[in-house]
């Protein structure tokens, strides 16, 4: 058993004892495509999926896999379990997840019965935006059903996305057996079409009739039963049963057109606002990870993709609108927007003595308002900014971070997604947001990560490493004619170490930092491994 109750079988004596730097801890079970370990290694603990053999063997199994695991590398924000590290090219190909340890919607639902209309609510906002992140990064779920949700103690969480489409890929229906559970497909997905975002949106649909009623839309039966069902029948969706705000919309998701169904910015939109503050899920949680095991680009101090923020001492976080700005009368000091492209944060770097960095969460000072987020930084710091919308508004976010001895404000502007930076200039900081959905994180030091480390385009700065020599960095994915991948490598105190451009059609770069230090890449515009050698 995990902590919060997740059953965890022994290994058996055929089962691998680690995959890649994953030591196995357990079984979490199986399905179509191969077998889920719990796994403990350099990221903390995580869900690896070993693809079954058979699969292993199909080349166009494999081929759909390696493009469908690099977009999944795409996939952010804080609905769906982070992609963390993979091997593609081993005789068994295996990814591994964010472990997640809370049970899934079936398992909840089994255990307590059907979800009270708050709970819906949370669910039916969370999968919503799961899935504007999945499309956003041009996927299809293709396989969204109670199994692949797990229900945490802040609403839900998706796995297993995109990962369906490789096993369609391998023609797994040819022997007539349906790969999946019957009942959550759309009525163009059982009838061979190809599957678009508007089947996730139906799935989206069901799930919320399964989650209000405890009880799948198309009922159950033989797989022929349920298909047929769900090919030529309406589901049955007791209204009286859904939460009020969300009847019109399950309905409409459910809609035997996939054109006349919403798409997931709709919902999303249609749902933001509804979730009502104070809801409380079930006692789980999810496993933080610790200080310096955390996964590339995942901050210390952070909750890993979503998780349960952890409140130390030294960590600060303010949602804009959930935090009153300082009112303009009590703001000190001269206000000085100084307008940075985001890479620039590091250039503001003063080489600061680091002697440790405290934050004050809120009203801690005496001339601070209440909720104002202050923090004093002593040494190099990291800060997260993270659009929550998943590019669902045209807005962005714009964060203006504010220096209080010096009154000089630098402006980040137009963020989306989830980015962190390393920046290196210390004193005293109070940030302002321009929006509701953008959360604003500020954590100590520069982090850690053992070489080798995946790092996902367009997400920021990678945590700092020590670098003994040069270090190469790998695109993950080949790169088209059109495409090169500028890199900037920097020691913590914001110096400019070394630059290169990854061209396509080579195999890697060097960069070298000179001599032995601490160091990370700036901001990458592409998927990239960085390793101490070729
Ligand atoms: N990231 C994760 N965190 C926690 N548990 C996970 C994670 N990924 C998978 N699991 C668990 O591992 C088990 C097996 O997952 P898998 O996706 O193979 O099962 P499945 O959905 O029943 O099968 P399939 O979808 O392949 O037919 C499930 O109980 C699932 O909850």
């Amino acid at each position: 058993m995990t902590d919060t109750g997740v059953r965890l079988q022994e290994p058996r004596p055929s089962d691998p004892t680690s995959l890649g730097r994953h030591r196995v801890l357990g079984r979490l079970g199986g399905g179509g495509m191969g077998v889920v370990y719990l796994a403990d290694g350099p990221f903390g603990r995580v869900a690896v999926k070993l693809i079954r053999e058979e699969l292993a063997d199909d080349p166009d199994f494999r081929r759909r896999f390696q493009r469908e695991v690099q977009a999944c590398f795409r996939v952010g924000g804080t609905r769906t379990a982070r992609l963390v590290d993979f091997e593609l090219d081993a005789a068994r190909p295996w990814l591994a997840t964010e472990f997640v340890d809370a049970p899934s919607l079936s398992d909840h639902v089994r255990a307590h019965g059907k979800l009270a209309a708050d709970e819906q609510l949370v669910l039916a906002a969370g999968l919503a935006e799961a899935l504007l992140s999945i499309h956003s990064a041009g996927l299809v779920h293709r396989d969204l059903k109670p199994s692949n949700v797990l229900w945490t103690p802040h609403g839900p969480k998706v796995i297993d996305f995109g990962i369906a489409a490789a096993a369609d890929a391998a023609n797994l229906t040819s022997s007539g057996q349906f790969v999946g559970t019957p009942g959550w497909h759309s009525p163009e997905q059982v009838s061979g079409q190809e599957a678009t975002g508007a089947a996730d949106i139906f799935a989206w649909g069901a799930l919320l009739c399964y989650a209000a009623s405890g009880t799948a839309p198309f009922g159950s039966g033989s797989v022929e039963v349920v298909l047929h069902r769900v090919v030529t029948g309406e589901p049955s969706i007791d209204r009286e049963l859904i939460a009020p705000e969300l009847r019109d919309l399950v309905a409409a998701t459910m809609a035997r057109d996939p054109a006349d169904r919403p798409t997931a910015a709709d919902l999303y939109t249609a749902l933001v606002g509804t979730v009502p503050d104070g809801v409380s899920a079930p006692a789980t949680r999810i496993l933080e990870s610790r200080p310096g095991d955390t996964p590339p680009s995942t901050p210390t101090g952070l909750p890993a993709a979503g998780g349960v923020a952890r409140t130390p001492p030294w960590s600060a976080t303010v949602a804009g609108g959930r935090a009153e700005p300082p009112a303009p009368a009590r703001r000190r000091h001269r206000r000085l927007v100084i307008g940075l492209a985001v890479g620039a944060v590091v250039l503001l770097a003063a080489a600061g003595t680091a002697v440790g960095l405290l934050l004050n969460g809120g009203g801690g000072s005496e001339d601070s308002d209440p909720g104002e987020v202050m923090f004093s930084a002593t040494e190099p710091w990291r800060l997260t900014i993270d659009d929550q919308r998943e590019n669902g508004g045209d807005v962005g976010c714009t964060v203006d971070i504010t220096e209080l001895v010096s009154g000089e404000t630098l402006r980040i502007p137009d963020m989306w997604g989830r980015k962190t930076f390393q920046v290196a200039q210390t004193g005293d900081f109070h940030w302002d947001v321009n929006d509701d959905a953008c959360v604003v994180t500020g954590t100590a030091g520069s982090g850690e990560v053992a070489l080798p480390f995946a790092q996902r385009a367009y997400e920021g700065d990678t945590l700092a490493f020590e670098a003994q020599g040069p270090v190469i960095i790998k695109s993950i994915k080949e790169l088209t004619a059109e495409e090169s991948c500028d890199l900037t490598l920097r020691a913590v105190d914001g110096r400019t170490l070394d630059i290169g451009t990854l061209l396509p059609g080579q195999n890697g770069i060097e960069l070298n930092p000179g001599e032995p230090t601490t160091v990370y890449l700036a901001e990458s515009p592409c998927d990239v491994r960085v390793s101490a050698g070729w």
